[in-house]
């Protein structure tokens, strides 16, 4: 880019300027729909993404919507975008509205909170009282009565044109007011037709909702939730299903391992096999009442292949040392090498099954993703976790085992923060 950047104080031409990041182009994520936008005159098509420069324009469906992306200079020096502008002032007023915020917004604007993006209209005014509504299916649905529109045009009001407008700022506000936490106290409503009611629900209602993530969502960070059955035309509460594994109900007190009676070190030299879903918590489990007792930690993760991991346990065996292998071994062949090792040096092997169902795993996984201090692991895609599936088979005491042990997945925390992460729905 040739251009002056506005914001730097030496008034280089961008692409040479060193001194700030204050004029970095803004990415524009993929479209996903089928109606045309486009990014400076220049069409997106579906999957296609781009980036937006100062000055720019981002049109959205037909050439309907435009917006510019300006950046500008905050009071105490120079500022990427508007969006950290605007966070900052959210800062300053943590615990409590300011008589500012009750002021309506002079003008309209657009913030950004990490990947969120967030557009306040003028005039809008910061309230105790706060509804949040969908929009497919709740506050418009489809003319042709399809699920999805068959073209840009194929959609009209389900409830009046008045209450359209008021809602479309409102989810985002929301969210932030909860997120920026100023607002604890307010009442928050969500209403939303992704609310888990199952197959006939209602008299005459007969397809099961497409999905439960909103309801999830309000559960997660406490708001008041309502189908729009219930919200505009008083209905009375429909049933719904939660997802399998509900996260606020697992039990922290819960036994850890059967049979109650075995030990989960020995004095003696042994060799412990892992058997598990990925994510099942083997390495949490390991790290926390096995390999404090001098135990050799063993994990292809680390090591790189198998051949590798039983070199390590041969080398830690002739060193007298007990070796616990964390690797998922779903089947006996992966197990029988160090089955093998074990017998080759004349010491007992114990298997340990983690018994973490695939929904649990998943979820820890999802936990892992996102928890700062674990976020380094690498990621576990899906077909990882139906490989494993595939091929398990309960290991068994004929395999050459001496005892095998079932761990349980009980939860514990080093701190209030990752519990309350944790414990929130992931799935939807
Ligand atoms: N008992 C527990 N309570 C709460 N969180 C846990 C517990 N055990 C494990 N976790 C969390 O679940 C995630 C997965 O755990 P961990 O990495 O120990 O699994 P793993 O079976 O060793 O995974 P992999 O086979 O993919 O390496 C981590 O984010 C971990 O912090």
């Amino acid at each position: 880019m040739s251009a002056h950047c506005p914001l730097c104080p030496l008034l280089l031409p961008h692409s040479s300027c060193a001194n700030c990041n204050c004029y970095s182009p803004m990415s524009i994520s993929p479209q996903l729909g089928p109606n045309p936008s486009s990014l400076d005159g220049e069409k997106l098509g579906r999957g296609q993404s781009g980036k937006l420069s100062h000055g720019g324009t981002l049109y959205l469906v037909n050439q309907s919507h435009p917006f510019t992306l300006n950046y500008s200079l905050s009071s105490n020096g120079i500022t990427s975008s508007t969006a950290q502008r605007g966070l900052k002032a959210a800062d300053k007023t943590k615990g409590g509205t300011s008589s500012k915020e009750k002021e309506a917004h002079l003008k309209s604007s657009w913030q950004q909170f990490g990947s969120l993006m967030v557009y306040t209209a003028a005039g809008v005014k910061g309230s105790d009282k706060i509804a949040g509504f969908d929009i497919d299916g709740c506050i418009i649905t489809t003319k042709s009565g399809k699920v999805f529109p068959t073209a840009p045009d194929d959609w009209k009001y389900v409830c009046t044109p008045q209450l359209f407008l008021f809602i479309f700022l409102i989810p985002f506000y929301l969210i932030l007011l909860r997120v920026t936490n100023k607002c604890l106290s307010c009442d928050l409503h969500l209403c939303s037709d992704a609310a888990g009611r199952p197959e006939n629900w209602a008299l005459g209602k007969k397809k099961k909702d497409f999905s439960c993530s909103d309801r999830l969502f309000a559960l997660n960070i406490g708001l008041q939730f309502y189908t729009p059955e219930e919200y505009f035309l008083g209905w009375k509460r429909a049933p719904y299903n939660l997802p399998e594994l509900n996260p606020t109900k697992l039990d922290s007190a819960a036994r850890l391992y059967d049979p109650p009676s075995a030990s989960l070190t020995s004095g003696d030299t042994e060799v412990i096999v892992a058997v598990g879903f990925p994510a099942s918590g083997k390495s949490t489990f390991f790290h926390t009442h096995v390999i404090p007792k001098g135990y050799v930690y063993v994990n292809r993760d680390t090591l790189g292949s198998w051949q590798n991991c039983v070199s390590a346990c041969e080398r830690a065996l002739k060193e007298g040392r007990s070796v616990t292998v964390d690797n998922t071994n779903p089947d006996p062949e992966s197990r029988k090498r160090y089955v093998d090792v074990a017998k080759a040096a004349g010491v007992p092997c114990r298997c340990f099954h983690f018994s973490a169902t695939l929904e649990q795993a998943k979820h820890n996984n999802r936990f892992r993703e996102m928890a700062p201090s674990d976020s380094k692991h690498a990621k576990v895609n899906d077909m990882v976790f139906h490989s494993y599936k595939k091929h398990f088979q309960a290991p068994a005491l004929s395999e050459g085992f001496s005892e095998i042990l079932q761990i349980h997945f009980v939860p514990s925390f080093k701190d209030k923060q990752s519990e309350t992460l944790f414990r929130q729905f992931s799935e939807g």
